[in-house]
Parts: structure tokens; sequence; C-alpha cells
């Protein structure tokens, strides 16, 4: 398949397994791609296109499946935010993101009472027409968890600081969530929105995009760049926390995506790489080369940036799920 071009930088996993130069040429070019661009292509993750074809079918046999199975996984019956969301129930900026999707995480038993974010603990809603479809997310998410543990150590070392500074975050009830997404053709001479301008609220992102499928779109220097999937490469970008650890030297970046043209579908997988719900992320005391280039934190009144993670979650399911917001969490809402 020909490659559509995108300026996004392009990041080689299997660096990792080569001399110590090339390991340091890994962290380099992660750390030199998130501060510029906060997004990358990452290859050589040893992730085989079997495993991500299996992934694939999954995704088609829970959308294939009848509404109502769909529906009685919906989300509206979590307070935990899991579950199917049909079209239209999902919101960035206010406005409707035109896309269907499963979103499962993290299962714990709850805290108890706590700080409001304690209420993300839970159960997950797995559709009871699939047998098979529970073991192919957990190996997925088994698979992506541990390529993000290394990606952030990786990162502690390029960004000057221990190896294992940001262990701690994730080295108990580590609260990632993964989404299977569909976003089906629609007439775009109107609206476009498959889902509106974002920053993910977490530490990372990995993302799968089904094979040839265009529309997501990455801001960089006040212009959308288009950024088509790369033959076997995982799209990954940063989400706030690491803006917030490295004092804006890293950079949460705003992307969207476009509405494929009637006729056409898409189907993207995003992971959450995401650290426990109570953590605060460490801030990295920065070399000074690279503390000169810190920009500070994004301050924007409408998305305040919290370090600790649980607030920032919460933050960003309630916007996203006004609807579930209301049902189980009317006490939060102002
Ligand atoms: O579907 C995509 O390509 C991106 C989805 C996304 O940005 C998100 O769900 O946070
Ligand atoms: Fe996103």
């Amino acid at each position: 398949m020909s490659q559509p071009r995108s300026a996004l930088p392009i990041v080689d996993m299997s660096l990792l397994n080569g001399t110590d130069d090339d390991r340091r040429a890994f962290g380099d070019s992660l750390r030199t791609a998130t501060h510029e661009y906060g997004f990358f292509y990452l290859v050589g993750h040893g992730i085989g296109r079997d495993v991500r074809d299996r992934l694939f079918a999954a995704a088609r046999e829970f959308f294939a499946l009848p509404e109502a199975d769909k529906l009685d996984v919906e989300m509206l019956g979590s307070p935990q935010f899991r579950g199917y969301t049909r079209f239209g129930g999902e919101y960035t900026q206010g406005s409707i993101d035109w896309r269907e999707q499963i979103d499962v995480a993290a299962e714990y038993e709850p805290l108890g009472d706590g700080p409001a974010y304690l209420r993300l603990d839970g159960p997950n809603q797995w559709p009871a027409a699939l047998p098979e479809f529970r073991a192919v997310i957990t190996d997925w998410e088994n698979r992506l968890h541990a390529i993000g543990l290394n990606l952030m150590r990786e990162w502690a070392v390029g960004l000057g600081a221990d190896r294992d500074v940001f262990d701690d975050a994730f080295a108990e009830r580590p609260h990632t969530l993964l989404k299977l997404v569909r976003y089906p053709g629609r007439d775009t001479s109107q609206d476009r929105q498959g889902v509106g301008a974002h920053k993910d609220p977490g530490v990372l992102t990995l993302l799968l995009i089904e094979p040839g499928k265009g529309g997501l779109q990455v801001e960089h220097d006040g212009d959308w760049i288009d950024v088509p999937p790369l033959d076997d490469a995982f799209v990954v970008n940063i989400g706030e926390l690491m803006e917030y650890a490295t004092d804006g030297y890293l950079k949460a970046t705003l992307h969207r995506v476009r509405s494929p043209e009637v006729g056409a579908e898409r189907l993207s997988v995003p992971y959450f790489f995401n650290p426990a719900l109570s953590s605060t992320m460490p801030r990295i005391d920065l070399p000074a080369d690279l503390a000169a280039q810190a920009r500070g934190v994004t301050l924007d009144p409408d998305n305040v940036i919290s370090g600790t993670f649980g607030e920032n979650m919460l933050k960003a399911r309630l916007r996203a799920h006004p609807d579930v917001a209301r049902i189980h969490h009317a006490d939060l809402l102002c």
C-alpha cells in the first residue's frame, strides 16, 4: 500500500534492542517528537498484524450486533462510564461527536468513600453475545500496557530523570482505558465532527487506526495536519499529564477526527495508558537546556489541568458524557 505523506516523526522502538547508542537515539527521538509535535508514529513495537487483525475483527463483530445487544451494555447504565455509547451520546466542546464506541477500562474493587473521582472505579459491561470478546480485549490491553510502561521509562531517561520516576504512578490500580470506535460515513458538506478537537486528559495514548483510513488531524503551529495511518505503526500522543510533568516542555496537542464520506466507515482503537486515579504526576526536574525550552503548562480557564489523574479524568468524562453525568452524578454538576 502506498503511504500518504504526513509530517509526523517516526519513532522506531526496535532501537531498544540495539546498542547503548541506539537506545539513546530512541530516547532522544521520543523526547524531540513529543516536544515538537506531541504526536508520532511508533514502529518496531513487536505487535504482529495477526494480533491487530483479531482486534479489528472483534470490533467489527461488536458493531455488527443487533442494536438491542449493544444497548444491553449501554454506558447510560454505568456510573463508571463503561460500555456502549450510541451515535450522538458523546460531546466535545459542546458539539456531538458522530461516532459509536464501547469503553472498557481496568477493573478494580471500588475503594469506597473518598474523592469524587474514585467513582470511576468499578466493573465493565461485556457483550453477552460475544464470548471471545473479553479475552481479545484483555490480551490487547496486556500487550499495550507493556509497551506503555516501556515508553514511560525511556521518556524518563530522555528527560534526564531516573528511569523509574514514573513507575509509582502506574504500580497499583493503573486506570487504563480502551475504546473501540466506529465513525460512520455521512454527508460531510455540513458537519464533519467525528470527534471534536481535544487533548487527551491522561499520560499517553496508543492509537491503532484501521489501515487506509484517514480523518485524524493534529494541530501543529496553528494548522491542522492530516495523520493517515502508516502501515504497521501506532499513532502515539501524550496527554495533559505529560505536559504537567514537564512544565510544558512536552506538549499535549489538540487533535480531531473528520467523518468519512457516505458509504465509508472508519474504525480505530485508542488505548489510554493512564496512571492510578489517585496518583499525582511527578514534576520532572529538567536539565537546564531542556528547562530553557519549557513553555509552562497551558492555562485555559475552560480546561484546567490537574496533576492528579482522577481529577483530570473525571472532568473529561463528565464533559464528554453529559447524559451519564446527569443520571449518575448530578451532584457533581454545577
Ligand atoms: O479515532 C481516532 O483516530 C482518535 C480518537 C481520539 O482522539 C480519542 O478518542 O481520544
Ligand atoms: Fe484523543
